[in-house]
């Protein structure tokens, strides 16, 4: 059986928890039945002990394997790993929702996208990666009484994502501790109008609207102070033909929306710039999560 799930980019500024696209970058993962359990790691991850040793996929894979299976069985585990891990690309997601739905497929149990959405709200409580991971294309998802709600546009073949990795990783639960509590309500009015104007301008294809209508104010300045270039990056994208430039989940990605013929001088300009960070062009994903049994 094999499983692929896409990167994802949340909140895309404004939306915070709720606005995700997904990125023609995945993780790929091949399980086979066999008489001895193994687990092999290449690409991200692959240097890790941790992930060898106490691997978040294994944990959920066998949590529902064993609920929905009475028997002990033993797996052979082959990852391939493309998303950098704690990079604001949604690594996590793609772990959650590919272990859930590879032990249901492995199970031979039908599992729906919905259900599966729910059951991946368990492990992180916010829709924006896991809808994008599992639906693929820009997803607006809202979570009530643990069942989310999103809807889906397609992302046309003429736009291009030019993605900034920097070397540091970022844990989003720690991230998120460090947001406030309260917010002003010209704040809240602010965030609310811009994530609305932002959606409408994507599912309109009103590209001329994200520079405006991907502005925040609750989250993406406070994380970027913790790592200041992150500004001279936005600067640079935004002169230089990106139609918008954000935070990509909690950092330290930053994801630029550009039309396909700006995106190679723009990653050019970046690369020149920021020599350290892995610059990448990048196709959205229209997919989502693959199953092939
Ligand atoms: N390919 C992977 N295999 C196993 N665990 C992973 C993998 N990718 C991410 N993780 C787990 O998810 C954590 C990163 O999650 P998080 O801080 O939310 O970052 P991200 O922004 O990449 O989702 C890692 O520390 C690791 O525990
Ligand atoms: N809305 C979340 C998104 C986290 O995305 P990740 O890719 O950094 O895990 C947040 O901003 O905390």
């Amino acid at each position: 059986m094999f499983i692929s799930v896409p990167a994802t980019s949340a909140n895309l500024g404004p939306g915070f928890d709720t606005l995700g696209v997904a990125l023609d970058l995945r993780n790929e993962v091949s399980i086979k039945r066999s008489r001895f359990f193994s687990i092999s790691i290449k690409g991200e991850g692959s240097k890790s002990f941790r992930l060898k040793g106490n691997n978040i996929f294994i944990s959920i894979f066998n949590e529902h394997y064993r609920n929905l299976v009475d028997k002990k069985e033993k797996f052979r585990f082959t990852f391939y790993n493309k998303i950098p891990l704690s990079r604001g690309l949604g690594s996590s997601s793609a772990v959650i929702v590919s272990a859930i739905a590879a032990a249901y497929a492995m199970a031979g149990i039908p599992l729906s996208s919905q259900r599966l959405l729910s059951l991946a709200l368990s492990y992180e409580p916010h829709p924006d990666n896991i809808t994008p991971a599992v639906m693929g294309g820009f997803n607006a998802a809202v979570v009530e009484n643990s069942r989310v709600y999103s809807i889906k546009k397609e992302m046309p073949q003429n736009l291009k994502a030019v993605i900034v990795i920097p070397n540091r990783p970022i844990s989003t639960s720690h991230s998120r501790t460090k947001l406030p509590r309260k917010l002003s309500l010209s704040d809240a009015v602010f965030n609310i109008s811009h994530s609305s104007l932002l959606t409408a301008a994507i599912f309109n294809e009103e590209w001329d609207l994200l520079r405006i209508a991907s502005k925040d104010k609750l989250h993406q300045d406070i994380r970027m102070r913790a790592m200041p270039e992150l500004f001279e990056v936005q600067k640079l994208a935004l002169q230089n033909g990106a139609l918008m430039s954000t935070l990509s989940g909690s950092g330290s990605t930053f994801f630029n929306m550009v039309y396909a013929e700006d995106a190679k001088p723009l990653a050019y300009k970046l690369q020149n710039r920021f020599s350290k960070f892995a610059i990448k062009i990048l196709d959205f994903d229209n997919q989502g999560i693959i199953i092939e049994e």
